[in-house]
């Protein structure tokens, strides 16, 4: 009764406040709060970039004519231009998404898998006609900077047409009225032109991709210099391009993630996908390429088998959760334990959820070290990227911990009581 009572209470808040809905302005809410955390994330690893990276690799900062190179708008734009095509590729199938606050749900086309055979084909195709790849290395300075300039200007333009969206078509976390906040957040939550999904198209396809496309320059780069490729690049390429074909291979469990729910599409993820993706999650092999590593065979397989461990734990807990999302009553999560909520949704206390409140980042955090430890401990470059989703990961719990207990209130508490560890078993 009292459930009942607390859930009628709760939809009647929810519609309200939908419907009554207009941008937060005023004195610090718990999501400036979150700007601000946010903005100390970023803030913190701009910081290590100067601090910890800088001295150590490349050795001095590039001069300007290293960072400009009028190939790399042109090799910039063909390639999103690529994907804006096989965007429009009708295979696959078309997904809805969640619903709306104006009650509506959007369309998705689910064949980015496609895109990444398609694209690896034609990068084949290139090699194959004797097309330099290894250049990339030389080209990364200069690509980067493009990505970087390209995503302040499509932010910009993003922060213009969100004036014209409706408001139910704006993010609950981006309309402060701070012109600096609301463009690093996001105004509009689905910004689209026609069909085309602006945000859902970064997420994935361009920047994923395009990670995986550089990491195989870094290889023929070593082939160049050496004359075939070391087992520790392989082991980068390989692991990194499983964990970008798993991304593309279940693109429909996107549809639910934080970014595409609640989070407007401003600077933060712009920049993210397009520039911060593509050059820094693949530091590692463009790492092996200035410093060779030789790796044993014993430590080869250790590495592997960490990759291995990581990535079922990262399978296995998504699969699990949107599984149990889609259809509580499958047969491979009807019989796991649940606590019903307020809302009418049931959280899992079993299986890889009972184990700790996040194994899906303890799983992605067991992947990042893997793919360090191919190149060694002689410098910590190849570290950042785990340093950096440590922090990414732990601010990113904290958020959906408090929007959690938000949508869910005593019985998230409960679960939390139940499950005490947020990441890592009896740690943390
Ligand atoms: N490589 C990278 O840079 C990044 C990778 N990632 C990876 O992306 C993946 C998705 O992560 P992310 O989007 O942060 O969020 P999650 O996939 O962890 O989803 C969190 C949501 O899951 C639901 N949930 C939480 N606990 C339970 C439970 N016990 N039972 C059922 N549902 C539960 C809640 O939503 P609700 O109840 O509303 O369904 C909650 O808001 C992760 O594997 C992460 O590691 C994420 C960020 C960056
Ligand atoms: C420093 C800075 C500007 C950070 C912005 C954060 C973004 C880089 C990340 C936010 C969430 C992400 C996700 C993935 C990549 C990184 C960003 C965009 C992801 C696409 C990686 C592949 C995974 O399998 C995933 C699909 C679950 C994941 C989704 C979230």
């Amino acid at each position: 009764m009292n459930q009942r009572l607390t859930r009628s209470t709760r939809r009647a808040q929810t519609s309200a406040k939908a419907d009554q809905w207009s941008p937060p302005v005023g004195p610090p809410t718990p999501r400036r709060l979150c700007f601000c955390q946010g903005l100390f994330v970023c803030l913190f690893v701009c910081l290590s970039v100067c601090l910890f990276v800088c001295p150590l690799w490349p050795p001095a900062l590039p001069s300007s004519d290293q960072l400009w190179d009028p190939l790399a708008p042109v090799v910039l734009l063909g390639w999103m231009g690529l994907h804006i095509l096989l965007y429009f590729l009708p295979v696959g199938k078309v997904s809805d998404g969640l619903t709306l606050r104006d009650g509506s749900r959007l369309k998705y086309p689910i064949n980015g898998f496609h895109a990444l055979c398609i694209s690896s084909g034609l990068v084949m195709l290139f090699l194959g006609l004797g097309a330099p790849l290894g250049r990339l290395f030389e080209l990364l300075p200069p690509l980067a900077v493009c990505a970087i300039g390209a995503s302040f200007l499509f932010s910009i333009y993003l922060y213009i047409r969100s004036f014209w969206a409706p408001s139910h078509a704006l993010a609950l976390g981006g309309n402060t009225g701070n012109p600096l906040y609301d463009f690093f957040i996001g105004r509009e939550l689905n910004p689209r032109i026609g069909s085309f999904d602006l945000k859902y198209f970064c997420e994935l396809r361009p920047g994923l991709i395009g990670w995986v496309v550089i990491n195989l320059g870094m290889l023929m780069k070593e082939v160049e210099l050496r004359g075939s490729p070391s087992l520790a690049m392989i082991l980068v390429n390989c692991f990194q391009l499983l964990y970008v074909a798993d991304a593309l291979w279940n693109e429909e469990a996107v549809l639910t993630t934080m970014d595409i729910v609640h989070d407007g599409f401003g600077f933060m993820l712009v920049f993210g996908d397009l520039a911060w993706v593509p050059f820094t999650y693949g530091l590692q092999a463009a790492f092996l390429v200035v410093h060779p590593q030789s790796l044993s065979a014993l430590g080869a397989a250790v590495i592997i088998v960490l990759n291995g461990i990581g990535y079922y734990i990262f399978r296995k807990s998504n699969s699990q959760k949107n599984q149990f999302r889609r259809d509580p009553t499958h047969p491979s999560v009807s019989k796991l334990e649940t606590i019903a909520t307020a809302t009418g949704k049931r959280l899992l206390v079993s299986g890889w959820w009972g184990l700790v409140r996040h194994p899906n980042y303890l799983g992605d955090l067991l992947m990042a070290l893997a793919w360090s430890l191919p190149c060694g401990f002689s410098h910590l470059l190849p570290y950042f990227y785990v340093v950096y989703f440590t922090i990414l990961l732990i601010h990113r719990e904290a958020r959906d911990e408090r929007q959690c207990r938000d949508k869910y209130g005593v019985a998230w508490d409960t679960y939390c009581r139940r499950v005490p560890y947020r990441i890592f078993p009896y740690i943390y």
